[in-house]
């Protein structure tokens, strides 16, 4: 489902960040990415959305090489995955509700099948009752919670977060992973880059640690392995 034959990528200023990676990650799985700061995580994750294109080497979604299709196909992509940040991204003049179902609205989708939708992730994160609210009236933790439902009320079949818990205290975090844990038991693969050893110690799942740019470590239910 996600395929990555021999990528390597070196920026426009002459750094590589990665350097032959190979890896397969099946449809459901929990994937942490984990490594040293500077090691090429957030390389990894861009390029699947193709938010980085690869100097060298083939990177498949679901028997698609996102680095051969046209521009114009790029947001039929990316309707696969859903992005969540570090820093929410969140559109801050608009609701919580209008943030989420703005990621429907610009896939033309029916006004019903949308206000189902959000209702739905929104119950799933526990924040009906913050519809109304604009991002600045929340919390972080609950400014992340709304970046999760918009990044999944397309049904996405991957869910990428980069360090999402990376500004949140520890309590905050543990809601956040509860949250990826039932969107994973509902079918959906997760890839999540994350310097937490508590987060990764915890919850298990696969771990694939990153080194100067390539895979040092690749283990079904590991330990972070590093000492933060
Ligand atoms: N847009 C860019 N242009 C040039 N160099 C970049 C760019 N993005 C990342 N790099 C470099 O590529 C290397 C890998 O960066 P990357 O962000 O992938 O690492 P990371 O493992 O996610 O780090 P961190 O844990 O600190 O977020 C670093 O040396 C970084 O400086």
């Amino acid at each position: 489902m996600i395929l990555m034959k021999d990528v390597y990528k070196t920026y426009a200023n002459g750094v590589t960040a990665l350097n032959g990676i190979n890896v397969d990650i099946k449809q459901g799985e929990f994937v942490y990415i984990v490594g040293p700061s500077g090691a090429g995580k957030s390389t990894f994750i861009r390029l699947m959305y193709r938010e980085v294109r690869p100097t060298k080497g083939s990177i498949y979604i679901n028997d698609v090489n996102v680095n051969e299709i046209k521009e114009k196909r790029v947001p039929l992509l990316r309707r696969d995955i859903g992005v969540v940040f570090q820093d929410f991204k969140l559109l801050p003049k608009l609701t919580v509700y209008e943030n989420i179902a703005f990621a429907l609205e610009v896939i033309e989708q029916p006004p019903s099948l949308i206000r189902k939708r959000v209702m739905d992730v929104l119950e799933l994160v526990g924040l009906k009752n913050k519809a109304r609210f604009i991002p600045d009236e929340l919390s972080g933790g609950e400014q992340q919670r709304v970046s999760i439902a918009r990044a999944i009320v397309n049904h996405p079949k991957i869910v990428i977060a980069d360090e999402p818990t990376g500004n949140l205290d520890p309590d905050t975090s543990w809601g956040i992973m509860k949250i990826l844990e039932e969107i994973n038991d509902r079918g959906t693969t997760v890839i999540m880059a994350t310097h937490s050893k508590e987060i990764v110690n915890t919850f298990k799942n696969r771990v694939i640690a990153i080194e100067d740019g390539l895979i040092a470590r690749d283990e079904h239910r590991g330990d972070y392995g590093y000492e933060n």
